[in-house]
C-alpha cells in the first residue's frame, strides 16, 4: 500500500481543473426537473441570507433589553422568533425538495444509463474496461450525483452569508479576516490531497469488488455449487475472497486514519484563531466602542463567517471529488464511441431477406493475438439450409455473432441482399431473425416473458405463445403462462438445462422470420426434443434461410449444405455425400458418430 503523499502543484492544478465538469451536471440537474432545481436555488439563496438577520436582529434584542425599554424589547422579540420560524420552515422546505429531487434525478440518470448501455455495440460490452467503468458508475450513480447537487446548492447558502455577514466583520475590524481565512487555506493542501487518494482508492477497489462480489456469487448461487462441492473449492475460493477483501478494508482504514488526523489538526487551529478573534471583540466592547448586542452579533457573524469558510472549503472538495465521477459518468453517457451504430448514417431497412453472402471475411475479437476467422467465402440463399460444423472454437459462433453485426467487420465482407451489412439497419434484421443463442439467456421471469420477448408485439397474444411452446417441445409446463420460472423470485420453478434450452427455442420460434440461426440446438436435448425441434426447424425454414450449428453428424447431414470450419478456416463446404468424399476429417467424425451408435455407445 502506497504512504500519503501531498499533492505536488500540477496535481492541484489538474483537480481544480476537473470542477469544469460543474456546468455540464448544472445542465444535468437542471434537465431532471426544472422547476425543482431554480426553487431550490432561490430557497438555498434565501437561507443564505436568513440566518445574518436573525443574528443581527437579536444583537439589536439585547442592545434594546440593555436599554430598559420593555415596548421595543417586545416588538423586536416578536421579529425574532418570526425568523427562527421562517429558518425552520426554510429547512423543511429544502428538506422536502432534496427529498423529491433525489428520487427525479436517480430516475433521470438510471434511464440515460440504461439506454446507453442498450445503444453499446457487444464488442464494447464485452471490453471489460468499459465493463470496470460501467461497474464504478453504476454502484455510485445513486449518491454522487446528488452529492454533487446538494453540494453545489450548499455553496451557493454558503457564499451568501459570508458575502451578508463578513460586510459587518470588515467594517469592524478589516485585518481579522485574516485570521479567518489563513488557517482554511493552510489545510485545504491537505484535505484536497487526502480526497484525491481517496477517489484513487476506490477506484481501484472497484475491480477489486467485481472479484469480490465474483468469488461470493460463486459460493452462494446454485450454478455453480455442485462443482464447488466436488471439487472442493470453497477454501481455495474464500482464501481468495478473504485477501481481496481483507485489502480493500485495510486500504480505506488508512485513509480514514490520515483524514482522522488532519482534521483533528485543523480543529486545533481553528480554534486557536477563533480565541484570538474573541480576545479581540473584548478588548472593544471594554474600551466602549461598541454595545455589548452588537458584540455578541459580531462573535456570532464571525463565527458564521468561519464556518461558512471551511464549509466551501469542504463542498469544494466533495464537489471536486464528485466531479471526477462525474466527468466519468457524463463522458461515459455522451462518448459517441460507446454506440452500437457506429456504422453507416444512412443506413437501409430491411424488409426481406433473400441471400446473405460473405467475401473474404476476416475477423479478430479486439485485443485477440489470432483471427477467429480467415478468409471466410459464403452464399447462403432463401430456402436454403445451412449446418455449421466444426470442432469447439472453430470460429462457429464468431460466424453467427458476426451475422447479426455485434462487430463492425469491413464493408463488402458481409452482404444481405447485396447490400453491406454496414449500411444495413440492424432493427430491421434483428427483426427478420430467429435466433437461438448458444449462451441463451434465461429470464428468470414468468413464461409470458420469457417466450414473448421473442417477438415483443405478441407478448399479449396467448395462442402464438402457445404454438410456440407447442413448436419447441414444451410440454412440462402447466398452462398458466404467468408461472414464474426460475430461482430468483419466490414462487419460481426451476427447470431442468434442456427444459431451459425449449423455452429459449420457444422464444425463437414466436418471431415470424426470414432467418432462422440455431447455435447448438440439441445441446441439451433427449432425442424426441431433438427430433421435434429439427423437424420444427426444418418446416419454419421451408421458404426462408436456415442457419444451424451442431456437433452431431445426424442433424448437420439433413442440410442442404455443411460448411466445416477448422480454426477458423472453411476446410470443406457441400452436401454430408460430397463431404464424406472429399474431406477425410469430417469422414473420421461421421465414422466416429455412427460407429459408436452402432456398438451400443461403445467407442472404436
Ligand atoms: N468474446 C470473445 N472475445 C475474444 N475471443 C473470443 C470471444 N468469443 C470467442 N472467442 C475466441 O474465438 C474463437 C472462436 O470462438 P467461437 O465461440 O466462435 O467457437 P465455436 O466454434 O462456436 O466453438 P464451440 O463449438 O465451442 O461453441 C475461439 O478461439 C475463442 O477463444
Amino acid at each position: 500500500m502506497q504512504k500519503f503523499k501531498l499533492l505536488t502543484i500540477s496535481e492541484m492544478k489538474e483537480l481544480f481543473s476537473s470542477l469544469k465538469v460543474i456546468p455540464k451536471a448544472i445542465k444535468i440537474f437542471f434537465q431532471a426537473n426544472k422547476t425543482i432545481f431554480v426553487f431550490s436555488i432561490i430557497i438555498n439563496i434565501i437561507a443564505g441570507i436568513v440566518p445574518v438577520v436573525s443574528v443581527n436582529v437579536f444583537g439589536i434584542l439585547i442592545n434594546t433589553v440593555s436599554s430598559m425599554d420593555f415596548n421595543d424589547s417586545l416588538k423586536i422579540l416578536a421579529v425574532y422568533i418570526g425568523i427562527s420560524f421562517l429558518i425552520d420552515v426554510i429547512s423543511s422546505i429544502k428538506d422536502f425538495l432534496f427529498a423529491k429531487y433525489q428520487y427525479l434525478l436517480d430516475f433521470e440518470l438510471f434511464n440515460r444509463l440504461m439506454n446507453k448501455c442498450a445503444s453499446m455495440s457487444l464488442e464494447e460490452f464485452e471490453n471489460s474496461e468499459v465493463q470496470d467503468q460501467l461497474q464504478h458508475i453504476q454502484q455510485q450513480i445513486g449518491f454522487r450525483p446528488y452529492s454533487i447537487f446538494t453540494s453545489i446548492l450548499a455553496m451557493i447558502t454558503a457564499i451568501t452569508t459570508i458575502l451578508s455577514s463578513i460586510f459587518m466583520v470588515i467594517i469592524w475590524q478589516p485585518l481579522s479576516v485574516l485570521l479567518i481565512i489563513t488557517p482554511v487555506l493552510l489545510f485545504s493542501i491537505f484535505n484536497l490531497s487526502i480526497n484525491k487518494r481517496e477517489f484513487q482508492t476506490e477506484e481501484r477497489n472497484s475491480k477489486k469488488a467485481r472479484s469480490i462480489w465474483y468469488y461470493e456469487f460463486l459460493l452462494t448461487k446454485d450454478q455453480s455449487f455442485k462443482e464447488v462441492k466436488i471439487f472442493n473449492l470453497a477454501k481455495h475460493i474464500i482464501d481468495r475472497h478473504n485477501k481481496l477483501k481483507k485489502s480493500v478494508i485495510n486500504e480505506n482504514l488508512y485513509n480514514s486514519k490520515i483524514r482522522l488526523i488532519i482534521s483533528t489538526v485543523f480543529d486545533f487551529v481553528n480554534q486557536l484563531c477563533m480565541a484570538a478573534l474573541m480576545v479581540l471583540i473584548i478588548i472593544t466592547v471594554v474600551s466602549g466602542k461598541i454595545l455589548i448586542g452588537s458584540a455578541v452579533a459580531l462573535l456570532r457573524v464571525i463565527g458564521m463567517v468561519f464556518d461558512n469558510f471551511n464549509n466551501i472549503m469542504n463542498i469544494i472538495y466533495s464537489i471536486n471529488q464528485n466531479s471526477l465521477y462525474m466527468s466519468k459518468l457524463i463522458g461515459f453517457l455522451s462518448d459517441n464511441k460507446l454506440k452500437s451504430n457506429n456504422r453507416s448514417e444512412e443506413t437501409k431497412k430491411l424488409s426481406h431477406i433473400t441471400e446473405i453472402q460473405i467475401n473474404n471475411l476476416n475477423f479478430s475479437y479486439p485485443n485477440a493475438n489470432k483471427k477467429a476467422l480467415k478468409n471466410i467465402n459464403l452464399k447462403i440463399k432463401k430456402g436454403e439450409r445451412v449446418a455449421i460444423f466444426g470442432r469447439n472454437g472453430s470460429g462457429k459462433s464468431t460466424l453467427v455473432k458476426l451475422l447479426m453485426g455485434y462487430y463492425l467487420v469491413d464493408d463488402d465482407m458481409i452482404k444481405i441482399n447485396g447490400v453491406s451489412l454496414n449500411n444495413i439497419d440492424m432493427e430491421s434484421l434483428h427483426k427478420l431473425t430467429g435466433i437461438l443463442f448458444q449462451d441463451y439467456c434465461k429470464f428468470e421471469l414468468p413464461v409470458r416473458d420469457n417466450v414473448g420477448f421473442g417477438n415483443i408485439d405478441e407478448i399479449e397474444n396467448d395462442s402464438q405463445i402457445i404454438k410456440s411452446l407447442k413448436k419447441a417441445d414444451v410440454d412440462f409446463l402447466s398452462s398458466d403462462l404467468n408461472q414464474q420460472l426460475g430461482k430468483w423470485f419466490s414462487d419460481g420453478i426451476q427447470l431442468s438445462g434442456g427444459q431451459w434450452q425449449r423455452v429459449a427455442l420457444a422464444r425463437c420460434f414466436l418471431r415470424d422470420a426470414q432467418l432462422y440461426i440455431l447455435d447448438e440446438p440439441d445441446a441439451a436435448l433427449d432425442k424426441i426434443g431433438e427430433k421435434k425441434i429439427m423437424n420444427t426447424f426444418f418446416e419454419l425454414t421451408e421458404n426462408n434461410i436456415g442457419i444451424f450449428i451442431s456437433h452431431k453428424i445426424s442433424h448437420v447431414l439433413l442440410a442442404d449444405k455443411i460448411i466445416y470450419l477448422d480454426e477458423g478456416r472453411i476446410v470443406a463446404e457441400g452436401t454430408h455425400e460430397e463431404l464424406l468424399r472429399v474431406c477425410p476429417s469430417y469422414e473420421e467424425i461421421y465414422n466416429l458418430e455412427f460407429n459408436v451408435m452402432s456398438n451400443g455407445g461403445e467407442y472404436g
